[in-house]
């Protein structure tokens, strides 16, 4: 059987980089890592994951970072939770006005235009968006749009619309809206956006942030965290190549009675993907034969609630139901919701679905990339069981040259289609018409 894709139904997705194997960002001088002492390799490992980590987390809280590269400091806040301190903050710190940056698709629809290819911005996208339509954008922001309801906004596309397109009357008798406070385009992004971009997207937040130049002094002076940028783009790689086991438990399943759990923990003690054991798959592997894999992103909608808006329910008790019958196999269950964009933003996304968009389209103008997965987590859950050749079953050709990119051999594809419910069959045509699934 061919493991290569349908040469003739070439995805748009993956020719806009599906399928690779951890980071591939370019590495420029804007994104080098700082030197550093002599130090264990392992504790060196662990101490960059736990600063993106808690990086992570004080965008979330709605707290300004300081992401740290050689031309300077960047002062970031995410647009999504900056609240009154964390604007006031990032103002103290800010040697210049802060401008906005966004992915090129949502400063598109903040500005009621398209943008230039680039959008202005100046360095390459980060690993996750490889390939996508490129850049980041910034925009400057008049002082009536510094405020924290009008930053989620222009951040949110699900949000209310807080600006009619510029000249469009806001009501009768007014100025057009745009006239007293629309976005301008900005001649370019600061050197730092896309590890600013990236580290929203670890964050699980919609990726819009003010951001501005600050001084080193201004961590001490005003308490942020600083964090490498180049530590933040290394972070998914780095993540996923420290998984370790960490317990491991027998959980008969109604399924597949002998099922063992085994839970996996990157070195920063960040979030956990497990794999479900049916039989003894490593024995199998050990006598040069390639179990069945399902390598499976959590979905809680369908996994756990049975939505009909995806396959995802059907595709996981289908795949362990063949291994239980096989009398082998793993099912790695990836903690990558919604394709690695996080419950929240799925939610977002199935509104933008709900008025018209596809599942593709829905997550660019999100600013996010259609499938911001990649399978070296995957890859190193494998080789830490022991297995190592694979009979894969998926209908995404991304995942086959995904595992084959970080050195799993795919010896077989196994096909894992369910009929269409009623529900959802559009997104079942636009995985087969714009991702290239083998569906048919
Ligand atoms: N962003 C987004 N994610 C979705 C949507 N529908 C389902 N998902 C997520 O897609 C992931 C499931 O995709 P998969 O079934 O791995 O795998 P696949 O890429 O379809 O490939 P298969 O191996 O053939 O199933 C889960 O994380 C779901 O939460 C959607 O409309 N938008
Ligand atoms: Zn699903």
């Amino acid at each position: 059987m061919s493991l290569s894709s349908r040469g003739d139904a070439a995805s748009e997705h993956r020719a806009a980089g599906g399928g690779r194997c951890g980071s591939d960002r370019p590495r420029g001088s804007a994104v080098a890592a700082p030197p550093e002492a002599e130090e264990d390799p392992g504790a060196r490992i662990a101490r960059r994951l736990r600063a993106v980590h808690r990086a992570v987390g004080e965008l979330r809280r709605g707290t300004p970072v300081l992401l740290r590269a050689p031309e300077g400091p960047l002062c970031v806040v995410a647009a999504e939770t900056a609240g009154a301190r964390g604007l006031g903050a990032l103002a103290a710190a800010a040697l210049a006005p802060p401008l906005l940056l966004l992915a090129p698709a949502r400063a598109a629809a903040a500005l009621h235009r398209p943008v230039p290819q680039g959008g202005g911005g100046r360095e390459p996208p980060p690993a996750p968006s490889a390939g996508e339509p490129a850049g980041v954008v910034a925009l400057r922001l008049p002082p009536a749009l510094l405020s924290p309801e009008a930053l989620r906004g222009l951040a949110d596309p699900t949000a209310e619309a807080l600006l009619p397109p510029q000249g469009a009357p806001a009501s009768a008798g007014s100025a057009p809206a745009g006239a007293l406070a629309a976005p301008e385009l900005a001649p370019g992004a600061p050197p730092l956006a896309g590890a600013a971009l990236a580290l929203a997207k670890l964050a699980r937040l919609l990726p819009a942030l003010l951001a501005a130049p600050a001084a080193e002094a201004s961590a001490d002076r005003l308490d942020l965290l600083a964090v490498p940028a180049a530590w933040v783009l290394d972070y998914p790689a780095t993540a996923a190549t420290s998984l370790a086991r960490v317990a491991e438990a027998a959980v008969p399943l109604e399924d597949a009675p002998e099922a063992r759990l085994v839970a996996f923990r990157a070195a920063d003690g960040g979030v956990e993907h497990l794999a479900i054991l049916v039989g003894r798959p490593e024995e199998l592997a050990a006598q040069g034969e390639a179990p069945l894999v399902r390598v499976h992103s959590e979905c809680f909608t369908g996994d756990l609630l049975g939505s009909l808006r995806c396959d995802c329910g059907p595709q996981l008790r289908g795949a362990i139901r063949r291994m239980a019958a096989e009398g082998a196999g793993v099912l790695l269950y990836l903690a990558q919701e919604g394709r690695g964009i996080g419950l929240v933003n799925k939610l977002r996304a199935y509104r933008l679905q709900d008025a018209g968009l596809d599942t593709l389209d829905a997550n660019r103008a999100l600013g996010y990339g259609a499938d911001e997965r990649d399978f070296l987590v995957a890859a190193t859950m494998l080789r830490a069981l022991g297995i190592a050749r694979v009979r894969l079953m998926t209908n995404n050709p991304d995942k086959l040259a995904g595992l084959a990119a970080c050195g799993i051999e795919v010896a077989g594809r196994e096909a894992l289609r369910f009929e269409a419910n009623g529900v959802n069959d559009r997104y079942l045509a636009t995985k087969a018409r714009r991702f290239g699934h083998l569906l048919a």
